[in-house]
Order: C-alpha cells, then structure tokens, then sequence
C-alpha cells in the first residue's frame, strides 16, 4: 500500500512513520509513506500557501493552487489510482470498518489542512471522502492522518506478529479489549485472576471474551448493538443485565 500525505509539515508523518508497527511495515516493503509540501508548489518571493478569508473573520485559508500542484506532483508519482481523503472535524467518523476498507486498497492520499482549513472549491474538485478521528479540533490534520495511517498499517498482510494481531483480534467483533495482566501473579496492587494461570485456553478465551463483552456493555453500549453478538453471548449479556446492580 502506499500512502501519500500533502502536508505542510511532511516530516512531521515521516517522523511518525519511522517508529514501530509503521516502520517494519514499510521495511518489510508492505507500506510506503511519502509526504508532499504544497509550500514546494506555491508562487512568489514568499511562497504564499494561504490568504485571508473572503467575508472576513479571524484565521487564513489555505490556497488552492499550492494544493493542488502538491496533489498533482503525488498522484503522478505512481500509476495506482489513489483515494484522495481530507482529515476534518467535518468528516464521517473514521470507524474500524472504515479502517478496514481503506487497509485494502492500494493507494491514499491524505489532504492535511492547517489555520481555519480548505478552500472550498479544492475540496469539492479533489476531496473522495472527508473523515474525522473524533469531535474535537486539532491544530492540523497531520496528527489524524497518522492516526488513520497506523491503523491501516497494522492490516497489512505481515505487519503484525502473532501477539499484535491477537491485540487486533479482540477489535475485530466490534468489542472493547479485554483486561490483561503479567507477572508478578502477586502483587500489592492485587492479584491475577486464577483463569489466566489455569493453562485452560478455552476456558481463557471464553473468559476474555466475557470481559470484553461486558467491558463493551458496561463503556459502550452502542457498540453492543452493532457487535454480532452469537445467541449465547446475548443470552450472557441480559443475565448480567439481570444482576446488574443499576
Ligand atoms: N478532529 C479531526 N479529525 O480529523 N481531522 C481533525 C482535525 O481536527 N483537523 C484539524 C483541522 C484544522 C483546520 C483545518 C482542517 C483540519
């Protein structure tokens, strides 16, 4: 998969990059990440990459023929066409089903605004899909980008070792993770429950995912309702639903 970021700090996601997961992925040549500068395509002595806001009001926008050029210079760096995404406040909900779809194609490029955004006019003319990692404003969308490039990092056929994909697993139903522990078994901060010393992997899994089950009802209920839940884990849940002290 390749992935190419249009941002004005492009060492900033070549930084992210060059850590963990990201980096084995791109080592073991499942992943490439490039970063693009729009300021590298912007005119003039002072390079401009944004301008005041038409109808007034605080901040800059961003230009679009930096943009553009920069999209341009990324799309012609590889013959796969690429799903071109805007990280925003504004976007669908980034989800792990979205993640999942977008780990299976073979090219992104992920459009990284700064000051108060976009010109519109290049987003409608070059945006697929605007996504959001959540409802809250960051200075840039280079942070989200990273976030949305690990998780589709970590679906790349290879990338992850037995013990990550097992973490990825317990994701993988729509559930919360599970608790886990590791040594000391004794400890003041308490003690590891028995089931994990048994040595019984079914019993252990069935008691994973019980908590996980109950974690997700507990925390997130919503994601209950999505989780597809088997007819004895639903029978597990209005049981604990029953002798649940609220
Ligand atoms: N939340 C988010 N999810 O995805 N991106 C987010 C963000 O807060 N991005 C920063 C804004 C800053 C102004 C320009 C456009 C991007």
């Amino acid at each position: 998969m390749r992935v190419d970021v249009v941002s004005l700090f492009p060492e900033f996601v070549a930084q992210m990059a060059s850590h963990g997961v990201v980096a084995r992925a791109q080592e073991r040549g499942l992943l490439g990440v490039h970063g693009w500068n729009p300021r590298d395509y912007a005119e003039g002595n002072y390079r401009r990459v944004d301008d005041r806001p038409f109808g007034g009001g605080p901040g800059m926008v961003m230009l679009i023929d930096p943009l553009r050029a920069a999209l341009e210079a990324a799309r012609a760096a590889d013959a796969a066409e690429a799903r071109v995404i805007y990280l925003t406040p504004q976007g669908t909900p980034l989800t792990q089903d979205k993640v999942k779809e977008l780990a299976g194609r073979s090219r992104l490029l992920l459009l990284c605004g700064r000051y108060e955004g976009v010109d519109e006019r290049l987003v409608e003319a070059e945006v697929d899909e605007e996504l959001s990692i959540g409802d809250y404003v960051l200075s840039g969308g280079e942070l989200a980008a990273a976030v949305l490039i690990d998780a589709v990092a970590r679906l790349q056929p290879g990338a992850l070792n037995d013990a990550e994909s097992a973490a990825q697993d317990s994701f993988e139903h729509g559930l919360l993770d599970c608790p886990h522990y590791t040594r000391p078994v004794e400890h003041a901060l308490g003690t590891v429950p028995d089931v994990l010393l048994s040595g019984n992997h079914a019993l252990i899994d069935a008691w994973r995912r019980r908590q996980a089950l109950l974690r997700t009802w507990l925390r997130r209920p919503d994601l209950v309702d999505k989780a597809a839940l088997g007819p004895e884990e639903r029978q597990w849940l209005e049981q604990a639903a029953a002798t649940s002290p609220e």
